[in-house]
């Protein structure tokens, strides 16, 4: 039968084929589709299980060089989409109709770069043609709409059967909603607190989402009632923690960490940011300013993994400052790179504990 050339015996040679990750074969994962065969063209579509693959080339590639060994190939043509898989329900916790995957980003301490994270990897798994929104939870500091270019330009609200509906402001690919939003900048922080269940309620159940295949949410910095609220309410993919390779941060995302094991939500793995600096006129010198390795040991010690380090640099500040994330405004740059394997890193995890 491998010795002519049809849509079975091309199914038969992709079956060997796995996908990296799951370890399974991407014919049983229904992952090769419409297979078509003209004048020894074969073509056929790779639907991957989230358009920010990591490995996308990479099974491009394995598909391509089993093909090659069946006889009277001329040429193949691979179209790849992605049909990103729904987290698991959970009974106690209800989702988000249209809404595939809610993701945390945490810190135990302010000024880790939280927001940045969170912003970035929105806006790199959008750019990778993935449906994306983003809940900036951040009563202390909601900076994700000045970080989307989004600052002055708020949210509508419309009644709908159930109470009011918000329609999310939309910028660099992500929908936005944000505490920012709706509070008064010279509002003191204290009277922010007990507003804060009510809302994140509403952003979550009372927002115009649509279909998203990831809602990303940047949560206050710590372990407090925001986060509980968030982790009883709605089912969640996992969390992402971000930290500074700095002891005293160290500690406290260990216990950011820990809160979130002990409430079922699994952690995805540990973002380091502003790992090092290379100072742009100096690019052979390298300062560990917060220390080194730090991520790296704490990772290993709660056994979660380290999603990737982010470097400093001046671009990224500037970036959030003026409403371009760095993955759009600078791609090629050290902390963009760092960015984008990290949000592919999540939603390759993401996908996985989907699927298995
Ligand atoms: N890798 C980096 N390189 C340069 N500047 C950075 C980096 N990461 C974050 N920053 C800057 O540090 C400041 C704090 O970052 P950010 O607001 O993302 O932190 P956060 O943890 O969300 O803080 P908060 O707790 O106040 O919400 C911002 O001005 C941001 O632009």
């Amino acid at each position: 039968m491998l010795d002519t050339l049809n849509a079975s015996s091309v199914l038969e040679v992709l079956k060997p084929v796995q996908d990296p990750e799951l370890h399974k074969s991407l014919v049983e994962l229904n992952m090769i589709r419409n297979v078509k065969i003209e004048d020894g063209n074969v073509s056929f579509t790779l639907v991957l299980t989230t358009p920010a693959c990591p490995l996308r080339q990479f099974i491009v590639e394995d598909c391509e060089r089993a093909i090659k060994t069946l006889p009277g190939v001329n040429k193949i043509d691979v179209e790849v989409t992605a049909e990103t898989p729904s987290q698991k329900s959970l009974p106690d916790r209800t989702g988000i109709a249209g809404v595939k995957n809610i993701i945390a980003v945490s810190s135990g301490k302010g000024g880790v770069g939280k927001s940045s994270v969170a912003v970035n990897v929105a806006v790199a798994l959008a750019q990778a043609g993935a449906k994306v929104g983003l809940i900036d939870a951040d009563i202390y500091g909601p900076n994700a709409p000045t970080m989307l270019g989004l600052e002055g330009v708020g949210v509508t609200v419309r009644p709908g059967a159930q109470g009011d509906i918000i329609e999310p402001a939309f910028n660099h690919g992500v929908k936005l909603v944000s505490m920012g939003f709706l509070i008064d900048k010279d509002q003191p922080v204290i009277w922010r607190g007990p507003m804060l269940n009510g809302v994140i309620r509403q952003f979550l159940y009372q927002v115009e989402w649509g279909d998203l295949d990831y809602l990303i949410v940047d949560m206050p910095p710590g372990t407090g009632d925001a986060q509980l609220t968030m982790a009883q309410a709605v089912p969640m993919a996992g969390v992402v923690i971000v930290t500074t390779p700095q002891t005293v941060a160290l500690l406290d995302s260990r216990r950011g960490l820990k809160m979130f094991q002990q409430l079922g939500v699994p952690v995805l793995g540990i973002v380091e940011n502003m790992s090092y600096f290379i100072p742009p006129d100096l690019p052979d010198r390298r300062y560990d300013i917060f220390g080194s390795a730090g991520g790296e040991k704490t990772a290993q010690e709660l056994n979660v993994p380290l999603l990737g380090c982010v470097p400093l640099e001046i671009p990224l500040r500037e970036g959030g400052d003026s409403g371009v994330p760095i993955v759009a405004g600078d791609p090629d740059s050290a902390s963009a790179q760092a960015l984008r394997a990290i949000a592919q890193q999540i939603a390759a995890k993401v996908s996985i504990a989907a699927l298995t």
